[in-house]
């Protein structure tokens, strides 16, 4: 079931184009933009008209087609290097979440893979572009089916804790942690989710609180700094969350404040789960460490609207995302299983690219 209206999803191609739900406006304006060039898809990842790991590696993937229908020339060693530019361009638009570059290089390899004149490996690359897509649901599915059977057994019914948007709008559709909510919900294991507003942009009042709200299930809105409180009191059974990049050791960078949940859920000896595909996943990298953390625009924390909200004078950091330590986590949901974050190298082979 698509919780969006008129067969429109995150990121879909529709005709000629791309089309994105414009992710800025939410929950007020539900806005649907076209992206027709690489760089116009560039800039919708920067400027974050599409976000969430697997949804910006979808529209990476469309902008490396977009950029090769660009490519003008019928000399395929020229036409590589052109793309090789494309790939670069796209590669620097945001720099934690990996599917990004998981989807680039795969489309990369595609292409000097194919045999044939450019326009078939054109043909080729809107193809798998449209594969990606297509792929990212089923293993959103898969990631629900896997979630639900090892989320805790008691009580029947749940509450679940998610922080930030790991939902249908992060994904090609459904989501990663909230399709292990949204599957709970289905199956009548959800008593109530809570979310997390999500400082500084607040993906979780704005993005996962719509969602919920667009399928009726039950949700509470609550401030980061309310966790703790919270599961004090014996509010939470679980806490389900995404990520951006899991290291080989299975360290999970995610939005920022994930890292202090974590900490927060091992103090009151509530499971802690990231859900997240196997594109997410970076082998090449032994622990959280080496993760690239992006640091976005002051400005993101210290205006709400159009309201500063300190005095000129204080200096800004503004780390858009932390890393949770594996020791922290009490599971890894993936499309294939959930498994102990030391257990995921038993997945290297099964990752595509
Ligand atoms: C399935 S999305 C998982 C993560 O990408 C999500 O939790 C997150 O941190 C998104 O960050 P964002 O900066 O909004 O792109």
């Amino acid at each position: 079931m698509n919780i969006f209206p008129n067969q429109v999803y995150p990121v879909y191609w529709y005709q000629d184009h791309v089309r994105l739900i414009d992710q800025t406006h939410l929950p007020n304006e539900f806005a649907v933009v076209e992206i027709n060039r690489s760089d116009d898809m560039a800039l919708a990842i920067k400027t974050m008209i599409v976000r969430g790991a697997p949804a910006i590696g979808v529209a990476a993937a469309y902008g490396m087609y977009l950029g090769a229908r660009e490519i003008h020339t019928d000399n395929r060693d020229q036409f590589l290097a052109q793309l090789e530019q494309v790939a670069e361009n796209l590669k620097a638009t945001r720099p934690t979440a990996v599917n990004l570059f998981w989807a680039i290089d795969r489309m990369m390899k595609t292409a000097r893979q194919t045999v044939g004149p450019v326009d078939y490996l054109k043909e080729v690359l809107k193809e798998t572009a449209q594969q990606i897509n297509a792929e990212d649901l089923e293993t959103c599915y898969a990631i629900g089916d896997q979630g639900l059977k090892v989320l805790p057994e008691k009580p029947t019914k749940l509450r679940l804790l998610t922080h930030c948007n790991a939902g249908a709008l992060a994904t090609a559709g459904y989501g990663t942690a909230l399709g292990v909510v949204r599957s709970a919900f289905r199956e009548g294991r959800l008593e109530r989710l809570y979310i997390d507003e999500t400082r500084p942009r607040l993906q979780g009042a704005k993005l996962t609180s719509w969602e919920c709200v667009q399928e009726g299930i039950p949700v509470t809105l609550i401030t980061d700094s309310m966790a703790a409180h919270c599961m004090k009191l014996g509010m939470v059974d679980a806490v389900v969350v995404g990520a951006d990049r899991i290291a080989a050791n299975g360290d999970a960078a995610n939005k920022i404040g994930t890292y202090s949940l974590a900490i927060v859920a091992q103090a009151h000896n509530v499971p802690f789960f990231v859900a997240a595909p196997l594109s997410t996943v970076d082998f090449t990298i032994a622990d959280g460490t080496q993760i690239p953390i992006e640091e976005r625009d002051p400005v993101e924390i210290y205006k709400i609207g159009e309201t500063r909200i300190c005095p000129f004078g204080v200096e800004f950091y503004n780390p858009s995302f932390d890393v949770t330590p594996a020791d922290l986590i009490t599971g890894i949901i993936t499309e294939f299983g959930a498994v102990k974050p030391s257990e995921l190298v038993q997945f290297q082979e099964r990752r595509v690219v």
